[in-house]
């Protein structure tokens, strides 16, 4: 164990605390044997805690706001967004995951849906926080259960993760598939056409 320690090992509330951030990336730098104030580091620091600050805002952003707003047209049908693109950051190695997340629902019987871009919008809420991509899938997923009470959802995510690609097992283009489906789209036929559209490229 090093002797290192912050003087505070509270979790921070709110917003992302910009110096401290700094500070350890200071520290990562002496530690690995660099010399952090010449003249390509001196910024890095700063720079490294703005990205962060980037890289996991959704800490702070609430899914029932997203959510919030919704209409009812009397559709319903399955409704999918495929294809959309997210970044994360695996929990266990703070480096990127990334692929694409496919979301759909069959609304709630009074036909309650929510904008389109809400859905995307909702990856990155979750996306964007220390993450194991399991976790993410099911938390999309049950926000859009509890926010839009559909009779079904189902949320597929294909990632690929840089600590298997560049670093450790070394396997750069193996690709991670979880799912998690609720309500009606438990049902074999329902699934099999969700699963059918969301695999059609
Ligand atoms: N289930 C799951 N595992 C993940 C995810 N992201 C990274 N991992 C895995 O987390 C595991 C952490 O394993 P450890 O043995 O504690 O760490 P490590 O010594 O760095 O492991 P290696 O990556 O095998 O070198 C690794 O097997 C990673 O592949 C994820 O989203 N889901
Ligand atoms: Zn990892």
């Amino acid at each position: 164990m090093s002797e290192f320690t912050l003087e505070d090992e509270t979790p921070r509330h709110g917003g992302v605390d910009l110096p401290r951030i700094e500070a350890a990336v200071r520290e990562i730098l002496l530690a690995v044997g660099e010399d952090p104030d010449r003249e390509g580091l001196k910024d890095t620091p700063a720079r490294v805690a703005r990205a962060y600050e980037e890289s996991f805002k959704g800490l702070t952003q609430d899914p029932a706001e997203l959510l919030g707003t919704t209409f009812d047209i009397g559709h319903e049908e399955l409704v999918l967004v495929r294809d959309v693109p997210f970044y994360s950051m695996c929990e266990h190695h703070l480096v990127p995951f990334y692929g694409h997340a496919h979301i759909g629902y069959i609304p709630s019987p009074e036909g309650k849906v929510t904008g389109l871009s809400k859905l995307a919008r909702l990856v990155d809420i979750f996306a964007k926080r220390p993450q194991i991509q399991e976790q993410l899938t099911t938390q999309v997923v049950d926000a859009l259960v509890e926010h839009l009470e559909p009779q079904g959802a189902i949320v597929v995510i294909e990632g690929e993760h840089l600590c298997m690609s560049m670093r450790g097992v070394s396997k750069p283009g193996a690709k991670t598939i979880t799912s998690a489906v609720r309500g009606q789209l438990r049902d074999s036929a329902t699934r099999s056409e969700a699963m059918s559209l969301i695999l059609h490229k």
